[in-house]
């Protein structure tokens, strides 16, 4: 055994079997997640019709769209919840339709969900720990004879969690029941716990839903400070237009599942066909 560098039975490594190699890291301006007409149905119901998009290492890219128009079921075929019937995918050059979700996580994708979804009853910071069970998979022999590794990883796990405690700023309540906290903290929790998962690419649905101005604020500052700490790639879904067009380099709007304008972010939100899609729907500007 390579006392130097031990294997660790809890790293989740990508295998080289449905995957291929682990991919070059791309340089910044290059596509990190390729998405290549992509259609999803659910019954009678067509989700997602030809849907295809490039994500550059790097930037912030706003997936936006009325009520319905399916920008969830993209982010869940990119995800692997809901996988596209038709259409592939690639990250960072790998091909990941069908790869379920907790080996896209592996591979270094990490989401938010449009409801808070934390664990009641734990506390911040153990909810944030829980970002970090890609790295935490002990089978009971591992343990017993790798118990110093463990320890290590531990060491390293919680280090890796205090450190986005900081970037967060959640040192205040980060023994508190997560229920107890305010929504916007929640919110905040939840980024936290993608965050600590190391991913590269970080995908927000709706961060800042039902946020008040002051609170959309704080989350649009963490954002971008975790991106620059962090070098994340980030794709986020918002209804807020005054928050995509000042954070995103470009954008793709959905509408009825299909795409009605792709491009730099204010052309794309101002294209007659975006205009026109929301009258009547979305009116959610502030
Ligand atoms: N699991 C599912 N089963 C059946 N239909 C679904 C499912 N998930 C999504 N849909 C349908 O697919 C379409 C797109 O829904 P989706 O949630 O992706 O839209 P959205 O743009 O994210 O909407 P919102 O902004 O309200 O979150 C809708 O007609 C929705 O009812």
């Amino acid at each position: 055994m390579d006392i130097a560098a031990p294997r660790s039975p809890w790293r989740v490594q990508p295998t080289e079997t449905d995957l291929g190699h682990p991919a070059p890291t791309p340089s910044p301006g290059q596509p990190v997640l390729r998405c290549e007409n992509i259609s999803r149905w659910f019954g009678g119901v067509r989700a997602l019709t030809d849907v295809s998009l490039a994500v550059d290492q790097g930037e912030i890219f706003g997936l936006v769209g009325p009520n319905g128009s399916g920008k969830t079921t993209l982010v869940n075929s990119i995800t692997g919840f809901y996988p596209p019937q038709q259409g592939s995918i690639h990250f960072e050059g790998q091909k990941i339709n069908g790869v379920r979700p907790h080996r896209i996580a592996s591979l270094g994708i990490a989401r938010t969900f449009q409801n808070v979804a934390l664990f009641k009853g734990m506390s911040v910071l153990d909810n944030i720990l829980m970002g970090r069970h890609a790295f935490m998979h002990p089978s009971a022999l591992a343990s017993l004879f790798y118990w110093w590794w463990a320890e290590k990883e531990e060491i390293r796990n919680r280090d890796k969690v205090e450190e986005i405690i900081d970037l967060l700023q959640l040192e205040s309540v980060r023994d508190e029941p997560v229920e107890v906290i305010p929504l916007g903290m929640q919110k905040r929790v939840e980024l936290a716990r993608a965050l600590a998962a190391e991913p590269r690419m970080l995908i927000l649905d709706e961060p800042m839903a039902g946020m008040n101005q002051e609170e959309k604020e704080y989350i649009v500052r963490f954002i971008l400070d975790a991106k620059e700490a962090l070098n994340l790639t980030i794709l986020i879904i918002e209804h807020h237009m005054d928050v995509i067009t000042a954070i995103c380099n470009r954008a793709l709007v959905l509408n009825n599942g299909s795409m009605i304008a792709q491009g730099p972010v204010r052309e794309a939100v101002n294209h007659p066909a975006v205009i026109a899609a929301y009258i009547g729907g979305v009116s959610d500007a502030a």
